[in-house]
Order: C-alpha cells, then sequence, then structure tokens
C-alpha cells in the first residue's frame, strides 16, 4: 500500500514495487484521481486497487484499513508517504499552517501505520516504511513546522520498531533529499536556487525519479529482514553537512 499515490514521490515507490512484483492498493483523497496510475500499474502485469484517505480524517483513516484488508486479504507493505509542506518565515506560521503540517505528516503517519500495523501483526508479517526527509535529521530556515513533523516521523519509526518488532513488523523511515514535485516546484523555477541546491549537494544535482526506487524495495522487502527502526538518507550526501570548510572554495 502507497499513501498519497496520486502523484510525485507516491508514485515512483508504487512503480518501484510494482516493477519488483507488487500488488498495489493505493490512496488518495479522491479515489477518482488514481485512475491513471492504477492503469499504469497495471500494464506492469500487476493489479491495482484504489482507494480513498484522507490521512487528517480519523473516520477516513478508521475504515480505509478494513477496505484494504478486503482488497487482496492482506497488505504486507506500507508506504507512509502522504504529505504537505507550509513554506513560510518562522515568524509568520499561523495555528493553521502548524496543524496542517503536523496533522497531516505526523499524527497521519502514526494513525495509517496503526491501523494496517494491527492486520500486519495479526499476520505476523509487515514491512513498513515511514517517509521522512533529509530535514528528519536537519533544519532548514523557513520549514519549522515541516522539519518538525519529519523529525517527529523519525522518532515515531524507532518507537513502532520496538513495539512491534516482536511480532515481526518492521518500520523504517525512507529520508529523501531534494526531488522536484509538486511540493517544491516553484523553487525549482529559480535557477540560482538551483544552481545552490546543486552546490550544496555532494553527487551535485537533486534527486531523479528512479533515485528511491532501490532503497524503497530495500525496505519493502525480505532483503530488509534485520533492519529496523531505521532512517535511510537518499539524499545525494545533502545531510552530511555541505558547509564550505575552507575559504578558497567560496
Ligand atoms: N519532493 C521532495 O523533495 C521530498 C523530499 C522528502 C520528503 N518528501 C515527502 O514525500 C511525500 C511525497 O511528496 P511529493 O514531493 O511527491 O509531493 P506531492 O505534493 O506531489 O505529493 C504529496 C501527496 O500527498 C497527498 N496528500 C497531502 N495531504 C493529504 C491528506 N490529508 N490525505 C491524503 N493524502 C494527502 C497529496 O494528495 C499527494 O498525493 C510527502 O510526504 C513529502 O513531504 C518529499
Ligand atoms: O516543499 C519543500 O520544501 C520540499 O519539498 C521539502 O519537502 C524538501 O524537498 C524535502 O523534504 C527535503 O528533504
Amino acid at each position: 500500500m502507497v499513501t498519497g499515490a496520486s502523484r510525485g514521490l507516491g508514485q515512483q515507490f508504487g512503480r518501484a514495487l510494482a516493477k519488483a512484483g507488487a500488488d498495489l492498493i493505493v490512496t488518495s483523497r479522491k479515489r477518482d484521481d488514481l485512475a491513471p496510475f492504477c492503469r499504469e500499474i497495471e500494464t506492469l502485469g500487476r493489479d491495482a486497487a484504489p482507494i480513498q484517505l484522507d490521512v487528517r480524517e480519523k473516520a477516513s483513516i478508521d475504515r480505509f484499513a478494513d477496505e484494504a484488508v478486503a482488497a487482496f486479504g492482506k497488505v504486507d507493505i506500507l508506504v507512509n508517504n502522504a504529505g504537505c509542506n507550509a513554506r513560510k518565515p518562522a515568524l509568520d506560521v499561523t495555528w493553521d499552517d502548524w496543524n496542517l503540517v503536523l496533522d497531516t505528516n505526523l499524527r497521519g503517519t502514526f494513525f495509517v501505520a496503526q491501523a494496517i500495523g494491527r492486520h500486519m501483526i495479526e499476520h505476523e508479517y509487515g514491512r513498513i516504511v515511514n517517509i521522512g526527509s533529509v530535514t528528519s535529521v536537519m533544519g532548514y530556515a523557513g520549514l519549522a513546522p515541516y522539519c518538525a513533523s519529519r523529525g517527529g516521523v523519525k522518532q515515531l519509526t524507532m518507537s513502532l520498531a520496538d513495539d512491534w518488532g516482536r511480532h515481526g513488523v518492521t518500520v523504517n523511515c525512507l529520508a529523501p533529499g531534494w526531488f522536484r514535485t509538486e511540493q517544491n516546484k516553484m523553487l525549482y523555477e529559480n535557477e540560482r536556487w538551483v544552481e545552490y541546491l546543486k552546490d550544496r549537494i555532494p553527487l551535485k544535482r537533486p534527486g531523479l525519479p528512479g533515485d528511491l526506487e532501490g532503497a524503497v524495495v530495500f525496505l519493502a522487502s525480505d532483503a530488509s529482514a534485520y533492519v529496523t527502526g531505521q532512517t535511510l538518507l537518499v539524499d545525494g550526501g545533502i545531510s552530511t553537512g555541505a558547509t564550505k570548510a575552507t575559504l578558497d572554495e567560496v
């Protein structure tokens, strides 16, 4: 299952898992938005079941897990991807901005994991991949609620790993660096910003479609059977700090 799969990284994760042999349950706030992606997955020879899910709505979370289990009998893999951002200087962040980002990225991630984790525990098997970010381990100006939510996802991952490990359920956090999507496309429209970003990334480019495939398949499969509670950064190295340490490089 991949949440928030109507576009962006959610589709990249879904595509990677389908290519590796998974049938997919995909979720979105609007079920109809999933139709083109479900068709694409079917052309890869896998089944795809679309389910409506708003991760900010308790009633929606309460309902969707049973629908998901009914679709394929059980869910082996959950990629907790749905998320959002409010990019503003900290002094301008409103109460509503904070609630939007934390409710979606942190509360949503927890209660979706709980709803599906319950079923995984019954089967004594599960792979939960919570999507974090380089902001799970670094602070960025202008992203206070987002960084707080992603730091929380990293900590939540460790806690759930300890709770559910005894039941055969692993819980890890896949933390992407900077990938151009709907969420951040306005940043990429500014060439100066792109040059600045590239300069700070040791591998000298933002993430491309495909860069997350190996990591999501690893964390979703038995290749990572003895890995739990970890945060795997797939970020071209930007989380190393990338601050210039010698004057002649400036
Ligand atoms: N793009 C990046 O560089 C990057 C880096 C690190 C982490 N992330 C995270 O990866 C995830 C995917 O982001 P993206 O870049 O593809 O952005 P995106 O905005 O294209 O996709 C976000 C997805 O989450 C869904 N969503 C938002 N609020 C929701 C809600 N309340 N209920 C259900 N679904 C909801 C959206 O509909 C969309 O499908 C997000 O959690 C994002 O924060 C993105
Ligand atoms: O909206 C944004 O500011 C970006 O999409 C961020 O989400 C970053 O890309 C990412 O989280 C860094 O890892």
